[in-house]
């Protein structure tokens, strides 16, 4: 039974959805608090003050009544936002609102959804620090239901939303379903299920991400922060799902040079100048490869100026697709850190089969079973391999 629910994924949902949802794991939060203290002393300004104390004190009475206030709207926002939403348990389906379709692309979109009905998903397990989630979402006809990676938040992104990016599968049960609906329908979901737990003292990745596939890459990415040095290796089969991405391979052979990366002497990353063979424009602001850019200057402002999120693009209809090669001398060029090194891979089946061998069933779930595909036939050296 359970190759067939293998092989055909609608069943293998409809068996999901009798058999209780993957477990998932709790994980606390420790929130770290940053004080700034400012040591006055030494910047003491030697003149007399100019203006009256009268001044002085009407000035400081406006700023702690300002202060106070912004305060008291931000502390109003939160308990509008999130203090009024219960925590849905992770087993039931709870109704969301599709708030927003953004088309990217003839066959992906990002979903934007708000809680429709005073009931979220827990959303510190949904975006905690180490688990890469997904969510589950109901077809109520056909009583079926399919996962979802959902996205990091963006800046602009109220905290009880939640943002998926979806692919139109043809002649797909959900998928199909999820874009046919309208603006202001209510969605069924349920999660998260906790897909995988980031190692503690992870200090390098490489991501092999195939189309949508790239959400789990931006989960690790924004988990690992500026703590490890990350590279993406995005495949796409067309440039509309990716347009406007620049490679970062090949800025860095143009203008920073391989020695201003960490993996110095890194590989041999064909120089992808998709801006020469195409002429193209983005019609999304908030799309994946925004996500992605503003997540790439965000980690590489740290100390010394040195990027730690890595992204290169390859495109099918260009000719231009990852080789084993390339991944083998990534691997080779990290340098030789104490931490855990990973090697994640996600994407459609086919492409996780193609780099790391097929994903198992066992015991009503999906496991890694052994490495396969191209990956099983490099010098790993150390690297640990998970297919997403
Ligand atoms: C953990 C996890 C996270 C995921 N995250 C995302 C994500 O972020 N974004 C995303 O787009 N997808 C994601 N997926 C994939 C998603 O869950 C669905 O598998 C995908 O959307 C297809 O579902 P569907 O119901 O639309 O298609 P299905 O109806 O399942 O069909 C899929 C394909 O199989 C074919 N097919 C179906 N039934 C049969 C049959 N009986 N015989 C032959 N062929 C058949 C269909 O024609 C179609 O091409 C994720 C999957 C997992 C497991």
């Amino acid at each position: 039974m359970l190759v067939i629910a293998r092989r055909y994924p609608a069943l293998r949902s409809r068996l999901r959805l009798q058999v209780s949802p993957n477990s998932t794991t709790r994980i606390r939060f420790s929130q770290t608090a940053r004080a700034y203290e400012k040591d006055n002393s030494s910047h003491e300004d030697p003149r007399k003050p100019t203006g009256s104390y009268t001044g002085v004190l009407s000035i400081f009475v406006l700023s702690a009544a300002i202060g106070w206030g912004v305060h008291s709207f931000n502390d109003a926002r939160k308990s509008s936002s999130n203090d009024s939403l219960k925590r849905a348990d992770p087993a039931d389906f709870v109704k969301y609102t599709l708030a927003k379709r953004e088309n990217i692309s003839s066959t992906l979109s990002i979903f934007t959804l708000k809680p429709a009905e005073g009931l979220a998903i827990d959303a510190e397990q949904l975006y905690g620090p180490r688990a890469i989630t997904s969510v589950q979402f109901k077809q109520p006809q056909l009583q079926i239901a399919r996962s979802y990676t959902v996205l990091p938040r963006i800046a602009s992104q109220p905290p009880e939303d939640l943002r998926f990016l979806i692919r139109k599968e043809e002649k797909g049960e959900v998928s199909g379903y999820l874009h046919r609906l309208a603006i202001g329908s209510k969605i069924e979901l349920r999660g998260p299920s906790v897909e995988y737990v980031l190692p503690e003292g992870v200090t390098d990745v490489v991501f092999l991400a195939g189309g949508t596939g790239i959400a789990p890459a931006l989960q690790v990415a924004e988990k690992v922060g500026k703590d490890g040095i990350m590279h993406i290796l995005w495949a796409n089969r067309k440039r509309e799902d990716c347009r406007g991405g620049k490679s970062d391979a090949r800025s860095a052979s143009t203008s920073l040079g391989w020695g201003s990366l960490r993996w110095n002497n890194s590989p041999t990353i064909p120089a992808i100048d998709l801006d020469a063979i195409e002429v193209c424009c983005r019609n999304v602001s908030d799309d994946i490869v925004h996500q992605l850019d503003s997540m790439r200057a965000l980690e590489s402002t740290n100390f010394d100026s040195k990027k730690t999120l890595l992204v290169e693009y390859y495109v099918d209809e260009y000719g231009l697709f990852i080789r084993s090669v390339d991944v083998a001398k990534l691997l080779e060029a990290a340098p030789r850190n104490q931490g855990t090194r990973l090697l994640l891979v996600s994407g459609p089946e086919g492409f996780v089969s193609h780099w790391a061998g097929p994903k198992e069933w066992s015991g009503g779930r999906e496991v890694q079973g052994p490495l396969g595909g191209a990956l099983a036939t490099l010098d790993l050296h150390g690297w640990q391999v998970v297919k997403l």
